[in-house]
């Protein structure tokens, strides 16, 4: 086959944040590993949180991450924009400002090397738009193309945001829909329309910059972003983090138009069910729900939004100042005192 007429995501077996190992698996082995003990250290890995962050002095924070993926679309352009998004927005959920970014690549030889430069091109949009500067990176030959970032940020130590101080009282924020790991799917499958496409990559591709910065002088308790491990399991980290319990409203959850459909029809990531597995003793049900709607609530999500824990008042305001950048934002459940398992969903 002709270089040029390779099919990215056929080069691929998981793709997007769907590619990311089981929260079983990675919790295992880290728990077997020893712990770095530093005070500067003010987040390791412990709380399973976005990003580490470590004191410099008493008014500034370094905030650092790493992430990247094998591709879920076939444009290379638009692959580099979706993984910069991705990276860059681990630094916002911890309430930081992004300063450098590192691009790392794994390019198979089989593929033009314009195609590198596509990707490559398609994270330096992103990192612009963040405000932040692409300083180096690291490129391996490798037969399954992936990118993605690390990335330094910034933050007063004061106005760190992390997943584990949600409070009794909290509503839930969501900003984007969810159901992208079942539309990544499908879109591989060739089953989604160009309209479904497009709004799928205008939602993968949206910085959560904006909601970041729509939370300025906001009291926000307690914030992540929904990626990987589904809205359930990182809810679950947030809640085992803050020990309490969350409860989901799903009658109030966005879905990306498609994604029930397609999870009714099978259409379904590996991960999916990676994350049920590990999540549905800390879930309850207390009331009945669609098989597909339970599917979208453990789907793998890549370059989701930010879930943040905060009074209802500061919510209302958050939501209108969002309703300028995007119409996905909503209120999405609370949180209350531990009541037996983490999540509750009705
Ligand atoms: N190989 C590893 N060694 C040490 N810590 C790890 C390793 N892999 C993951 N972690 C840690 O496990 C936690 C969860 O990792 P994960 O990649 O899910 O976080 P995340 O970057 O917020 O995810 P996402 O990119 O989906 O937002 C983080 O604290 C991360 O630093
Ligand atoms: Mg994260």
């Amino acid at each position: 086959m002709n270089n040029s007429t390779i099919r990215l995501t056929s080069l691929v077996k998981t793709s997007g944040c769907a590619a990311k190992i089981g929260p079983a698996v990675l919790h295992k082995v880290l728990e077997q590993l020893p712990t770095f003990s530093n005070e500067k250290l003010i987040v390791g890995y412990d709380t399973s949180d976005d990003a580490c962050v470590y004191q410099l002095d008493d008014s500034t924070a370094i905030i650092q991450t790493v992430d990247f993926f094998p591709p879920m679309v076939d444009d290379p352009y638009v692959f580099g924009q979706i993984a910069a998004a991705n990276a860059l927005s681990d630094v916002y959920a911890m309430g930081g400002t992004p300063a450098t970014a590192m691009n790392l690549m794994c390019f198979p030889s089989c593929l033009d090397i314009s195609i590198m430069k596509e990707i490559l091109l398609g994270g330096y949009e992103k990192v612009k738009e963040a405000g932040a500067v692409i300083a180096g990176g690291h490129t391996i030959a490798d037969p399954t193309p992936k990118y993605g970032l690390c990335v330094t940020g910034f933050a007063h130590p004061n106005q760190l945001l992390t997943n584990s101080n949600a409070r009794t009282g909290d509503v839930l924020v969501l900003t984007k829909p969810l159901g992208i790991g079942i539309m990544n799917t499908a879109a591989k499958a060739e089953l989604t329309t160009p309209k479904q496409q497009k709004k799928l990559t205008q939602v993968m591709t949206t910085l959560n910059k904006y909601a970041k910065e729509c939370t300025n002088n906001l009291s926000v308790h307690s914030c992540t972003d929904i990626t990987g491990f589904g809205l359930i399991g990182h809810c679950c980290e947030m809640a085992s983090g803050s020990k309490k319990t969350i409860h989901i409203h799903s009658e109030d959850l966005l879905l990306i138009d498609g994604a029930e459909e397609y999870a009714s029809m099978g259409i379904i990531p590996e991960g999916m069910y990676h994350n049920l597995d590990y999540l549905q003793d800390k879930t309850a049900f207390i009331s009945d729900i669609s098989q597909c709607k339970k599917d979208i609530l453990f789907d793998p999500q890549t370059s989701g939004g930010l879930l943040l824990s905060m009074p209802e008042s500061d919510a209302n305001e958050f939501l209108s100042r969002m309703e300028c950048y995007s119409p996905w934002s909503r209120i999405i459940g609370e949180v209350k005192d531990y009541e037996q398992i983490p999540i509750q969903i009705s």
